[in-house]
């Protein structure tokens, strides 16, 4: 069916056919279903809206991204064509079903991805499917390699290529941004990409997002990383592994990261950019992903064996992720806290001994030292990895004179205090989550959680537990709503609780 395109000023991240319920009639389409939009010797495949009123007959609506990629312009014509599911909808009942897919299949599944051709819906119905069912390791290599080839890689003729990746799930997780500069200062090439925020406030791409750009072509990460040593850019810009952000895409309002999905995603973006040598960050503990040492190692010995069957040398480090790393949460708070540590040449323990231990980790691997984390903290606190880091901001278009101070944070504050003397007897990560997600982080970069007491700390009574900013005045209601709700932080006194709980009269 021919019809006359209509441009619609609406951001879609699939192509939408928005049509006229009559013309929907005509062709056989309902809500949802798939057709292919043709012009001349172009085609996509859109997903069909039906239009109450504004589409007249013999009209649909396009958003402006479609009608670019099919060259068209308002009152072009576009032909218009049913076309049937694909066949990895199938696939993705099977894996409902519970059932082994085989490489074939799971090819199929990451083509369509990347080429749109699922719908949302589809696309939801395959992540939830492999959260409920998961898949063996044979299948998260298929996924894994399919993710690679369907996109660019990079080939680094000379150096040393190293990296390291999270597997996210604690708060405040800022280390990317000071093991980078210092792997690099020590000669090694670093070409880091990192995801946005999936389950926490930020990721390492809304983090460095604050200080710079981080929506790199393949080639400038390449060029940047053989000039400075390293980059630290947002994975989604480029199109290395192009279904890992469409998957994240679906998961991040959900909040889930399934296992599979998480191997694939992280070990794909690693082979894509030739790294040799890789560091996996598995924190562990109540209210991360991973629950316990024990299911670290599980899921650790996937990570190695994933790497030995894709050629990547890949040791993890199982780190305590029970309760946030440093004290900041949010993009711009978090990117405060890791330069303000770097001009000081020293942070929170927390924080210097995971990113030092890190950073020292890839240094064994690669023969630099028996002694990783001493040879690491001495480049650290000789300002080396803040000289680094500068040209690494600079080279990706940042300010490199910017200093932690200037950095802007949201200037709607709320203290909540500790009601009693105590200690601090827990500190929730996925709380502290909460709060800073509707505080406005990730997407407000100056909204966040700024910790002042962190577990085991001893508190007076009025004493500031944590600070809420956030940059707009009901988004900060919400936050507050939330903490007193659910407190993120809880002190307890020697006595926890009284039980049975009536009290002796005399
Ligand atoms: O905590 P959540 O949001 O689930 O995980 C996502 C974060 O984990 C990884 O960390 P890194 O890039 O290795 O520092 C990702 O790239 C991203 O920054
Ligand atoms: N699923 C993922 C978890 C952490 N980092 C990623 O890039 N992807």
């Amino acid at each position: 069916m021919k019809l006359i395109a209509k441009i619609i000023p609406i951001k879609s991240v699939r192509p939408l056919a928005i049509m006229n319920q009559s013309d929907a009639e005509e062709l056989g389409v309902f809500e949802g279903d798939r057709v292919r939009l043709v012009a001349g010797r172009k085609y996509l495949t859109a997903t069909v809206q039906i239009a109450l009123g504004f589409i007249e007959k013999g009209y649909i609506g396009i958003c402006l991204k479609s009608a670019e990629d099919l060259g068209v312009e308002d009152g072009s014509e576009v032909d218009v064509i049913p076309i049937p599911k694909p066949a990895s909808f199938e696939y993705i009942r099977k894996k409902l079903d519970g059932h082994k897919l085989t490489r074939e299949e799971i090819y199929e599944i990451v083509r369509d991805i990347v080429n749109d051709a699922l719908t949302e819906v589809e696309l939801t119905a395959f992540v939830l499917s492999s959260y409920v069912h998961g898949m063996d390791l044979d299948e998260v290599e298929w996924m894994t390699r399919a993710m690679i080839e369907t996109g660019e890689t990079i080939d680094f003729e000379e150096g040393i290529v190293v990296d390291k990746h999270s597997i996210g799930g604690v708060p405040g997780n800022k280390i990317s941004l000071i093991i980078v500069p210092t792997v690099a200062s020590a000669g090694l090439l670093i070409p880091k990409t990192a995801s946005r925020a999936i389950t926490s406030a930020s990721g390492t791409a809304d983090t460095m997002e604050v200080l710079a750009n981080v929506n790199l072509s393949i080639e400038e990460i390449k060029e940047i990383t053989l000039r400075v040593g390293g980059v630290i850019a947002w994975g989604g810009a480029t199109n290395i592994a192009p279904a890992d952000d469409k998957i994240i895409r679906v998961e991040y309002p959900l909040a889930i990261d399934p296992r599979s999905q998480l191997l694939a995603s992280v070990m794909a973006k690693k082979g894509a950019i030739g790294a040799e040598h890789v560091v996996i960050d598995v924190p562990v503990g109540e209210g991360s992903k991973v629950p316990d040492v024990e299911e670290g190692k599980k899921l650790a010995n996937d990570f190695v064996e994933l790497g030995r069957r894709l050629g990547l040398n890949v040791t993890c480090a199982i780190t305590y992720g029970g309760q946030p790393v440093g004290r900041a949460v949010g993009p711009a708070l978090e990117a405060w806290e890791a330069l303000k540590a770097m001009e000081e040449r020293k942070g929170a323990k927390s924080l210097m001994e995971k990113a030092l231990g890190i950073a020292g980790i890839i240094f064994e691997m690669v023969g630099k030292t028996t002694n990783g984390y001493e040879y690491a903290k001495e480049i650290f606190e000789s300002g080396k990895t803040l000289e680094k880091f500068k040209q690494i901001v600079e080279a990706q278009g940042g300010d490199p004179n910017v200093r932690s101070d200037d950095i802007p944070i949201g200037d709607k504050t709320y203290d909540v205090i500790s009601p009693i003397d105590g200690a601090v007897a827990k500190v929730y990560n996925s709380r502290i989550v909460k709060v800073a997600r509707a505080a406005g982080a990730p997407k407000d970069k100056g909204a966040g959680v700024l910790l002042f007491k962190k577990g085991g700390f001893h508190v007076k009574k009025g004493d500031v537990l944590f600070r809420i900013y956030a940059e707009k005045e009901w988004k900060l209601d919400k936050a507050i709503e939330v903490a007193l709700k659910e407190p993120p932080v809880v002190v307890s006194g020697m006595i926890l609780e009284r039980y049975p709980s009536y009290r002796w009269m005399r």
